[in-house]
């Protein structure tokens, strides 16, 4: 790996996770650098962000494809012009084939909101808010074929309040995200972050039985 670890996100929306990596890459002490943006929607605000930024993107829609396993073939094929270090999806909206998967499995991060592995999947704060739960969060991990199935890395726990609604907690949960997400990031291109043969996260050379959990800033 070069002296920083090069980094390619996928997007698909407004980006504030890609903010937060694009911010923490401009630190002195980062050991990443973002060298493309892909979004799957040519209306993502994250484009903006990158542009402002000075990042290359590219908009790549899953709309002119006829299957899945076509999409990632043209994404494999933007993404080996790059040959990032690391793949973070940050709000990449579609399911990955288990043939791009395999190209990636060990250098590809994911951000989901919540704790895995509870709420896999989609509209997790108002189902964490309709099961009455009282903790929610975010989870870094390894992404594997297996949907949100892979090796949670680091999560951040946000307790969740009488008054909330769902777009009140995604906030803070949110604001947990561009916490742990560079940090995790971090920790990958300092090498100290693998996905194990044995399909586990490796933290400073000891596998993870569970993630690290970071409590919500005070
Ligand atoms: N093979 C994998 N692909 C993806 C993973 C993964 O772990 N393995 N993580 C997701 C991210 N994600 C949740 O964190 C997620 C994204 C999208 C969906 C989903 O149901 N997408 C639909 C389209 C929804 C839409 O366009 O609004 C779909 O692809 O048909 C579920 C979970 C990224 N990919
Ligand atoms: N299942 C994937 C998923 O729901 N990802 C979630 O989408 C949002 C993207 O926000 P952003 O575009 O502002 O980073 C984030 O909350 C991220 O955890």
């Amino acid at each position: 790996m070069s002296a920083r670890a090069r980094l390619a996100v996928l997007i698909s929306g407004s980006g504030s996770n890609l903010q937060a990596l694009i911010d923490d890459s401009q630190r002195a002490d980062a050991p990443f650098e973002i060298g493309l943006v892909i979004s799957n929607r040519a209306d993502a605000a994250g484009l903006e962000r990158a542009g402002r930024a000075g990042i290359p993107t590219q908009t790549l829609s899953h709309r002119g494809f006829e299957t899945r396993a076509a999409y990632d073939t043209a994404l494999a094929e933007l993404l080996a012009a790059q040959a990032p270090d690391l793949i973070a999806l940050a709000g990449f909206m579609r399911i990955l084939t288990p043939g791009f998967v395999e190209q990636w499995q060990g250098r590809m991060l994911n951000i989901h909101p919540s704790l895995l592995p509870n709420y896999r999947g989609l509209h997790t704060h108002a189902r964490v808010l309709e099961a009455g739960d009282p903790w929610h969060g975010a989870t870094v991990h390894f992404v594997t074929a297996e949907l949100d199935g892979g090796p949670a890395i680091l999560q951040a726990r946000v307790p969740v309040l009488a008054d909330d609604d769902p777009a009140r907690l995604a906030a803070r949960v949110l604001a947990e995200e561009h916490r742990i997400y560079p940090l995790a990031v971090r920790w990958f291109a300092e090498g100290r972050l693998v996905l194990g043969s044995d399909h586990r996260a490796w933290f400073d050379e000891q596998p993870l039985s569970a993630p690290v959990i970071l409590d919500a800033s005070a």
